[in-house]
């Protein structure tokens, strides 16, 4: 059975060039409605341009952005009083408190329930600090008050450029728990930049990775998680020997002059393989576990000097 599932954001083709450079080419995004999208990639790949782009920010040179199933440039308007964003730092006046700030955007943008103000700070959960002074605040609050201003329509997009950028643990926690909440709690579909795997990876739903302008991989974290299984190595005393006995069985593997690489192993088959050569009579002389590590994966992608 074929499952359609909705895309909240589709873009075709999507490509930026500076002076003849593509920062942004060709880019495909799928961002699926209830997901929480993880747009990752190194500083410098076109994370914030490739945003900017869909926000209608900046021109693009080529291509197309759906959202919400129409062409952005057809439904402009329509489309953006459904999206909320926060790009880089947020904007605020800082001498007034986080409750103020609300209620003046509340006001400019013609929201006419009042109560949302004090439902936004408590879904960021600054209800405590209401009335401090905005530029009082510490750099995870600001950043929880400029995703309370994104919120503040009611928006089913929600678009965070490195949300967690500057923030300590504790900030970054707060910031991943509030991501967390988004599609369940309030419908709302979320797409996330970083550069820090560990990051996306501990909320995302889906992972785009983008590197040098490029999509170079996109799928549902389940299946990033998949190519990062470990491998299990062996180093016996006959190699070659070690090699045509595992022919003769299911497991995949690989082998150089030393080792032999076993892959995708199932949790019962290191038992198995290892049974199968000590009757052939061959020594093991060390099993490992090797991989396993979504960081190797991304950094095998990206280059080294992501990290
Ligand atoms: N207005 C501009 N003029 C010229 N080049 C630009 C402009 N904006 C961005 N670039 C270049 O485009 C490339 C992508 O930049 P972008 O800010 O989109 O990357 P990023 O992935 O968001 O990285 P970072 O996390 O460092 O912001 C960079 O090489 C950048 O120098």
């Amino acid at each position: 059975m074929v499952i359609l599932e909705k895309l909240i954001l589709e873009t075709k083709n999507l490509t930026k060039k500076y002076k003849e450079e593509a920062v942004v080419n060709a880019v495909n995004l799928k961002v699926k409605e209830g997901s929480i999208y993880g747009f990752l990639g190194p500083n410098g790949a076109g994370k914030t341009t490739a945003i900017r782009l869909i926000l209608g920010l900046t021109r693009s040179d080529q291509g197309e952005v759906y959202i919400f199933e129409k062409d952005f440039h057809k439904h402009r308007s329509e489309i953006l009083s459904k999206i909320g964003s926060l790009i880089e730092s947020p904007s605020y006046y800082p001498h007034l408190t986080g409750g103020e700030n609300l209620e003046v955007f509340r006001r400019i943008w013609g929201i006419a329930d009042k109560k949302r103000v004090d439902e936004v700070l408590e879904i960021v959960k600054l209800t405590q600090a209401k009335n401090k002074k905005a530029k009082n605040y510490s750099l995870g609050m600001k950043q929880r008050l400029g995703i309370a201003l994104a919120l503040l329509h009611q928006p089913q997009f929600l678009i965070l450029d490195e949300p967690t950028n500057g923030l300590d643990p504790s900030g970054i926690h707060e910031i991943r728990e509030l991501v967390k909440e988004m599609p369940k709690q309030f419908g709302i579909t979320v797409m996330l930049s970083s550069h820090l795997l560990s990051e996306i990876e501990q909320v995302a739903t889906d992972v785009g990775i983008i590197r040098e302008g490029n999509l170079i991989y996109q799928d549902s974290l389940k299946e990033l998680q998949k190519q990062a299984k470990p491998q299990i190595v062996l180093s016996v005393d006959q190699t070659e020997r070690a090699k045509n006995v595992l022919a003769d069985t299911p497991f995949e593997y690989f082998a150089d002059e030393n080792e032999i690489f076993i892959l995708n192993p199932e949790s019962h088959a290191v038992g198995l393989i290892t049974k199968t050569l000590v009757e052939k009579e061959i020594t093991i002389h060390r099993i490992e576990e090797r991989g396993g590590s979504l960081e190797q994966i991304f950094l095998d992608m990206v280059g080294s000097d992501a990290s």
